[in-house]
Order: structure tokens, then C-alpha cells, then sequence
């Protein structure tokens, strides 16, 4: 069985790359990044580390590379011999990867069974790669392909490894697909089928990101650069809870979580935010401040849901404005953000950007 998987990154090799791996695919990543592809063909296999006390090394063997800026006769025929696609690319380079799929769609041999797969931070991903492709190609070439949504789980940070293309990855992963669009009986081992991907997405995205944000752009605030520095400090523990507490009631009131099982779910989280054996920048888990302000991620869906509805959002508002304050000139969207925000200020950008009506702007604004 042969794999196409776009983004030899940190979740590309460290999470779908494995799980692939332990399902018997041949694994073929696509990227732009020369060196890692190199190396990908030079070795043929990496390690993937679990971040824990004695934590396991496993070897992913079989893995070959292509650069998509280059090598468009080898992608075609990855492409068309593949059962599974693969992405982790960010969700904003998905109109990208949909260009350099779709003409090779058309060239598969009809009856060959295929699913396309988003694995990004971004709700019903799949949904945005497939129009995309759509765009490019019209749909006569879907007949046999299947586009499920998924939601991914797994803390990679950035990796200072000898081998580039080794990857620490933490003890714990969730991979989550919508069962009713996936095509043919062989389902991967290690991923949860489920028919409403819909509570597990959002819960993720509201509790594990939104958890995150909060870390990184409070504990930037409080002066920290590192996850488990600004976790030892109560006040931002106290922080991510409060603002936790809020999604919650997102959460409970929107799907059948109960509170009890939203508790023990946070809990967990937290452990994993406070895994020593992890080391994790703010910079990387704050970085693309801009899809972080959008209206339907982790930070203002939830709030805005909150103030429509009259619930306690003042930890939610709080974040924002530390959000935008975060400071890290690495991230090309934080430079964008703050241009605009120095050229028209920030109720504006808020309104614009992040689509905030009056009342809430007002109230975000008097937190400043
Ligand atoms: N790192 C993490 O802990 C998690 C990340 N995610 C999501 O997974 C996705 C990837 O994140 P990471 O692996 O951390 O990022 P990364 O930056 O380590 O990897 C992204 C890879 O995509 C490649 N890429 C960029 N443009 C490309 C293009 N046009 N064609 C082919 N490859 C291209 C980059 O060269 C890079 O190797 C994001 O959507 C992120 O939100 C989801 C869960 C956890
Ligand atoms: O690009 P994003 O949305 O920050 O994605 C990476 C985030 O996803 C997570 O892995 C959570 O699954 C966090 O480690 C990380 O902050």
C-alpha cells in the first residue's frame, strides 16, 4: 500500500508519518523543503522519539521524498499509484497542495480507490483541500476518492536533533476521521472512525489550541519563551483555566459533553502542556496570530458564542488582547497584523479581521 503524504514537517514525519508507518504504507513525502527531501531519499528511513521517562524510539523505514517544486513526473506517479493522500502543510497552503494535486487526479486508473486527507488545525480542512481541487478540476475525477475530515492531536515542537529528519513527539495522539466519507474497507489501525467529526474537532480545537494560545500569549506577556517556564507559573496555570472554563460552556451547551467529562479532558491536557520531557517555544505554538484571530478558530468563535449568548467571556477578551500584543517578528502574520494594527489601530483590525461586532469590541478595547 503507497502513501502520498504533503509536509515532511513535524506532524508530517512525527504523527501521520508513523501512524502511516504502522499501518504497512510505503511512504512518499511531498515538500518544498530541498534538505529534508534529500535527506528523505538519502536514508530512506528516521526515528521518531516519544518524549517521555525512557520513551521509545521507533524507526519509520521506507520512506522515500519528492520535492513538488521540482520533481512534477515523480508526483504524478506517487500520485497515481497512491491508496491514501495525505497533508500537514497549514491550513492556509491548502489551495497550494490543491493546484499540485488535482491534475494528477484525472491521470489514476478508474476503480482505484483513494481518500484525500486534511490532518491541519482547522475545522472540516478535507472539505477546504476538496473545493479547492474542485476548482481546479471540476469533480468527474472524485467518483473513487473519498475526502474525509479529520482532527489531529499530537504536540510536535520544533526539533533541535542531530538528523534532521528525527522528530520528538509526545507519548499521547488522537486522530480522528469522519467514518461516512471514507472509501473502501481498509480503515488505518490507531485512528478513530467516527460519524459526527464535528463535537471532536471543535473540542480540540477549543480546549487543546485555545489552551495552547493562552500559554503562549499570556506567558509571552509575563516575559517567558518556553511552554513548561511559563507553566510553572500559577498565573498563567490559573489563566488557561479560566479561559478553559469558558470554552467548557461552548463545549457542554453545543454538544453532549458533559462537565464531568470536560473536566477530566482539561486535566489530561494539562499534563500534557506540562510534559518536562518537551520543549516547546511560545514563538512556534503562537505563531499565525492572524488564523488564530480568525472568526471560526480556537480564540473568537468560542467568544463571540459566549457574549451572544450572555456568558462570562472576560477570560476569552483577555486573551485577545494579549494576542495582540504578542510579540514574535519571525511569524510573517504577526508583522502583517501589527502593520495593520499601527496603520488603522486595533478596534479596527478586530472588526475587519476577526469580524467582532460593537459591544464586544468596546469591551475588548477597555482591557487594552
Ligand atoms: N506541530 C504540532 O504540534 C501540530 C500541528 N498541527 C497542524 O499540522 C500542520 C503542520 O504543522 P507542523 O508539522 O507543526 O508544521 P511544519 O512547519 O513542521 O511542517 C509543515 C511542512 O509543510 C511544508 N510545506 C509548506 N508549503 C508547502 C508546499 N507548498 N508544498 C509542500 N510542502 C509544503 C513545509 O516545508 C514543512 O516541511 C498545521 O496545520 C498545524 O496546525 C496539528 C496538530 C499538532
Ligand atoms: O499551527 P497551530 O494551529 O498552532 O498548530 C500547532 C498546534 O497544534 C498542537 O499540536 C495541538 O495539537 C499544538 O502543539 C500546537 O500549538
Amino acid at each position: 500500500m503507497k502513501a502520498v503524504h504533503f509536509g515532511a514537517g513535524n506532524i508530517g514525519r512525527g504523527f501521520i508519518g508513523k501512524v502511516l508507518h504502522d499501518n504497512g504504507y510505503e511512504i512518499t513525502f511531498a515538500d518544498v523543503n530541498e534538505e529534508i527531501i534529500d535527506a528523505l531519499n538519502r536514508d530512506g528511513k528516521y526515528t521518531v522519539h516519544i518524549a517521555e521517562e525512557n520513551g521509545g524510539v521507533y524507526e519509520i523505514s521506507g520512506v522515500a521524498g519528492i520535492n513538488t517544486a521540482k520533481d512534477a513526473e515523480d508526483l504524478a506517479q506517487a500520485i497515481a499509484e497512491a491508496d491514501i493522500i495525505t497533508t500537514a502543510v497549514g491550513v492556509n497552503i491548502l489551495p497550494i497542495i490543491a493546484k499540485t494535486i488535482a491534475p494528477h487526479l484525472e491521470k489514476r486508473s478508474e476503480g482505484k480507490l483513494l481518500n484525500i486527507i486534511a490532518c491541519e488545525n482547522a475545522v472540516l480542512a478535507t472539505d477546504t483541500l476538496k473545493a479547492a481541487i474542485a476548482a481546479e478540476v471540476g469533480t468527474h475525477a472524485f467518483t473513487n476518492i473519498g475526502f474525509p475530515n479529520s482532527a489531529v492531536d499530537r504536540i510536535v515542537p520544533m526539533q533541535k536533533n542531530e538528523n534532521i529528519l528525527d522528530v520528538k513527539v509526545e507519548p499521547f495522539y488522537e486522530w480522528v476521521i469522519e467514518a461516512d466519507n471514507w472509501m473502501g474497507d481498509d480503515k488505518l489501525d490507531g485512528v478513530n472512525y467516527v460519524p459526527d467529526l464535528m463535537p471532536y474537532i471543535e473540542r480540540k480545537l477549543f480546549t487543546v489550541n485555545t489552551g495552547h494560545a493562552a500559554i503562549a500569549y499570556y506567558g509571552k506577556t509575563l516575559g517567558y519563551t518556553s511552554v513548561s517556564e511559563a507553566m510553572q507559573d500559577d498565573e498563567v496555570v490559573v489563566f488557561l483555566r479560566n479561559v478553559l472554563n469558558e470554552t467548557t460552556l461552548y463545549l457542554t451547551e453545543n454538544y453532549d459533553f458533559t462537565q464531568a467529562e470536560q473536566s477530566q479532558y482539561i486535566d489530561k491536557i494539562i499534563g500534557r502542556f506540562k510534559n518536562p520531557y518537551l520543549s516547546d517555544d511560545l514563538d512556534r505554538v503562537g505563531r499565525g496570530v492572524l488564523r488564530k484571530l480568525g472568526p471560526n478558530d480556537r480564540i473568537i468563535k468560542p467568544l463571540v458564542y459566549l457574549h451572544e449568548n450572555g456568558h462570562d467571556h472576560d477570560a476569552l477578551s483577555e486573551l485577545v488582547v494579549h494576542a495582540l500584543k504578542f510579540d514574535n517578528e519571525d511569524d510573517p502574520e504577526q508583522v502583517e497584523m501589527n502593520q495593520i494594527i499601527s496603520g488603522k489601530g486595533m478596534t479596527h483590525f478586530l472588526s475587519e479581521h476577526s469580524d467582532l461586532e460593537k459591544e464586544l469590541l468596546e469591551e475588548i478595547e477597555a482591557k487594552i
